[in-house]
């Protein structure tokens, strides 16, 4: 344990027993509500309640630059990073879209932009202006990545103040799979060619440039894959550091994390190697179809919502799962028992 880190009680499981033998009163065969059975009984140990609420959810988009982009890794600009973030503040971007369905409180956190912004509708908590060029020196010095780690948990606990009950977190940054490649690949020991993606769109001999590239950031950064600290300063993102903190202040908290893609699951396993406490706090919205995704949430041994073929990051894909946690949740408080609706149970006749 780390000093910058919060202390992550274990999950309430009396509460979560007392969920379950609850789900088996209600007015349906034991168990024929599936997956969305085990979500609600883990809603319950997550947050201690025996009826779980999830609502309002926040969304929280950690926006940042990765110097990594000069290296052409992208198969758009920099520049996009700071324009989706004046998207996001206008209300165009698919995350707004979806937010709004979910009646979301949405906050957009600059940790690390390097190109202007709007002044309103941003909360500024920039570290620096974007990583270094992680295939040239490390992307940042660990204080920066604690400086990171510690915006995140700000924006987790701006959203329990606001009385938000689902952490759903997502990010904006040009060149983050680049970044969440190369920790991916340090954290798990899998081969960089085995994870290595498409990101935006990048193919062929820029795919093959990419993959060659991290495989030598690899080498030239050497980061000692049993410290998370040093992974995640040598080679991550400002906005991947941030999900660290928020997901660590979240279930600090009791309050359900929504997990969204590849780059968020990079986040949440370097998380969860720092304090294995977390992992029961999360929930795992979608599987991205960025190839690397696979990987990292069969590290984490996690089953994903929702497969969608999403590839777009900023939290939509947890977003769109979000109704299901609702559903649990209101599974539980709202149906009716065999008692109270006069329907027989199993085997009386
Ligand atoms: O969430 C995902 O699974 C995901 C997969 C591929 C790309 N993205 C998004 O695309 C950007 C990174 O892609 P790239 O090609 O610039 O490394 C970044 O802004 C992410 O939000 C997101
Ligand atoms: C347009 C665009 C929107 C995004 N949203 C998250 N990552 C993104 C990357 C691009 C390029």
């Amino acid at each position: 344990m780390n000093d910058a880190l919060p202390f992550i009680a274990d999950v309430d499981t009396a509460c979560a027993e007392r969920a379950s033998r609850h789900l088996d009163t209600l007015t349906k065969p034991p168990g024929s509500l599936g997956r969305l059975e085990a979500l609600a009984v883990s809603l319950a140990g997550i947050t201690g309640e025996a009826f779980p609420r999830v609502s309002p959810p926040a969304v929280v988009v950690f926006a940042a630059d990765h110097g990594v982009a000069a290296e052409g890794v992208s198969a758009f600009p920099q520049a996009v990073t700071a324009q989706m973030v004046a998207n996001f503040v206008t209300g165009g971007a698919a995350i707004n879209v979806f937010a709004r369905r979910i009646g979301a409180h949405l906050e957009v956190v600059d940790v690390g932009v390097a190109n202007a912004l709007p002044a309103e509708g941003v909360v500024h908590d920039r570290v620096r202006p974007g990583t270094a060029n992680l295939a040239r020196e490390a992307a940042m010095q660990r204080d920066e990545a604690l400086a990171a780690i510690a915006a995140g948990r700000r924006a987790a606990e701006r959203a329990a103040v606001a009385g938000c009950r689902c952490l759903i977190v997502g990010e904006m940054g040009i060149a983050n799979t680049t970044a969440s490649s190369a920790m991916l690949a340090v954290l798990t020991g899998a081969s960089v060619a085995g994870l290595v993606g498409p990101g935006t769109g990048v193919a062929g001999a820029a795919l093959a440039r990419k993959q060659a590239i991290i495989e030598s950031a690899l080498v030239a950064r050497a980061p000692d894959p049993a410290e998370p600290l040093d992974v995640l300063a040598k080679l991550g993102g400002l906005e991947i550091a941030a999900m660290v903190g928020a997901y660590l202040e979240a279930a600090a908290r009791r309050m359900p994390v929504l997990v969204d893609g590849f780059i968020a699951t990079v986040a949440a396993l370097t998380a969860c190697r720092l304090e294995p406490a977390l992992r029961p706090y999360l929930i795992f919205g979608h599987r991205s179809h960025e190839p690397g995704h696979d990987h990292a949430l069969a590290a984490l041994d996690a089953e994903p919502l929702l497969d969608m073929s999403l590839r777009l990051g900023e939290g939509s894909g947890a977003a769109l799962a979000f109704p299901l946690l609702e559903a649990a949740s209101a599974m539980l408080a709202e149906m009716a028992t065999f008692d109270a609706a006069g329907v027989a149970t199993e085997g009386k006749t």
